[in-house]
């Protein structure tokens, strides 16, 4: 879906709920299950809502293609096995991650308010969203949460000349006293790569340091990145570390693939990384008592004390407020293109 400004028929609203209901009908109607459209659905439309596009609607394509290329299976019924006090194993059976983390969720809670930590591993998956989804709701009910996914190869460890990370992101959510949980969701690459995409398709140039083209010499055009380059790992040696230990927690320890280990090339439009998720999900009142949400609010007074104006997450959570107030804006043609997607 990509609206080009001679196609562009302006904005269009949709309330979230609409939203949620019209890409439940892409998914559907698309090959996957009722019970994993309404959970993909709920996470892209609420990606978009909180303007976080880089995978929102932007990726119903994406999703789109791969379901019809048979890479993924829509309609798989993840196995939750209980396998020691602190710790979940999920098979994903080649489907989505997220509806793997929803149906082991209740006893890894369960096992994190028993024994104030708790392990989750989901193999055999496919990661195509914003990690923040899988985290945030935690920090709701008053949990610490952590996360990492892998994805496909597409990032240069810092001192190689050749790709072989993930963008892998890590997702971190803690409760405060008084206001919305603390959470940042990053990309261990410079960028993520959706945000290249994005700025291949709107013709912009990319900031110094993203990447490489295929002779792996430094370049600002998206497009040399796309076509045979590479991105790089943020902040040199230590993003790379972090890519690393991402691709230790979430394939190596729950038995999902590395980023290198998948091969696609024989299912076209396959775009979902096909490999695994790591969540840890603390209970604080097990560690520090009941202050650790107070202690939260007084480490943001003191960001704030010294000048901080914006912590992670206050854009995503001022942008959700305005799209609940406003509605959440489309561009016309995307939302042609979605409705066409869901059958008319
Ligand atoms: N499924 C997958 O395999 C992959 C998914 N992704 C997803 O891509 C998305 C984008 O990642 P990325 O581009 O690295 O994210 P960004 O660099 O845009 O943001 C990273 C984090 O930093 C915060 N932040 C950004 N700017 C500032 C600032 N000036 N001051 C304080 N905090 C700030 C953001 O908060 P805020 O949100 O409020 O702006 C966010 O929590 C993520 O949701 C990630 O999960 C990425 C790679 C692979
Ligand atoms: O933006 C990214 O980087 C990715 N997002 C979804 C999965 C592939 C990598």
């Amino acid at each position: 879906m990509t609206a080009s400004p001679e196609m562009a028929v302006g904005s269009q609203t949709l309330d979230f709920d609409s939203l949620v209901v019209l890409l439940e009908q892409v998914f559907q109607r698309n090959g996957t299950s009722a019970e994993v459209a309404a959970i993909l659905a709920r996470n892209c439309a609420g990606a978009e809502r909180d303007g976080a596009h880089s995978h929102g609607v932007f990726r119903i394509p994406g999703y789109v293609s791969t379901l019809a290329s048979g890479w993924v299976n829509g309609k798989a019924v993840p196995v939750v096995e209980d396998v020691a006090s602190g710790f979940v194993r999920v098979d994903a059976g080649n489907g989505f991650a997220q509806p793997a983390l929803a149906a082991a969720r209740d006893l890894l809670v369960h096992k994190a308010r028993s024994a104030g930590i708790a392990v989750l591993a989901i193999r055999n998956s496919h990661h195509f969203a914003a990690l923040w989804p899988d985290v945030e709701p935690f920090a709701n009910e008053g949990l610490v949460a952590l996360s990492v996914v892998n994805s496909m190869t597409c990032v240069v460890p810092h001192g190689a000349d050749r790709p072989l990370f993930g963008t892998n992101p890590i997702a971190f959510a803690a409760p405060r006293a008084g206001g919305e949980p603390l959470v940042f969701d990053l990309a261990t690459s410079a960028i993520a790569h959706g945000d290249v995409q994005i700025a291949a398709r709107k013709g912009e140039r990319l900031p110094v340091g993203m990447g490489v083209d295929s002779l792996g010499q430094p370049t600002q055009d998206p497009k040399a990145i796309l076509e045979g380059g590479a991105l790089l790992p943020f902040g040199g040696h230590k993003g790379s570390a972090l890519s690393m230990m991402v691709e230790l927690l979430a394939a190596a320890l729950t038995g999902g693939n590395f980023s290198f280990e998948f091969d696609w090339s024989n299912h076209q439009g396959a775009k979902t990384p096909w490999t695994g998720q790591l969540l840890i999900v603390i209970d604080p009142s097990k560690a520090a008592g009941q202050g650790f949400a107070e202690r939260s609010e007084e480490l943001v007074r003191q960001m704030h004390g010294v000048g901080l104006k914006r912590l992670p997450g206050d854009r995503r959570h001022q942008q959700r407020a305005r799209s609940l107030e406003q509605g959440i804006e489309l561009d016309g043609q995307v939302l042609a293109e979605l409705r066409e997607l869901a059958g008319g």
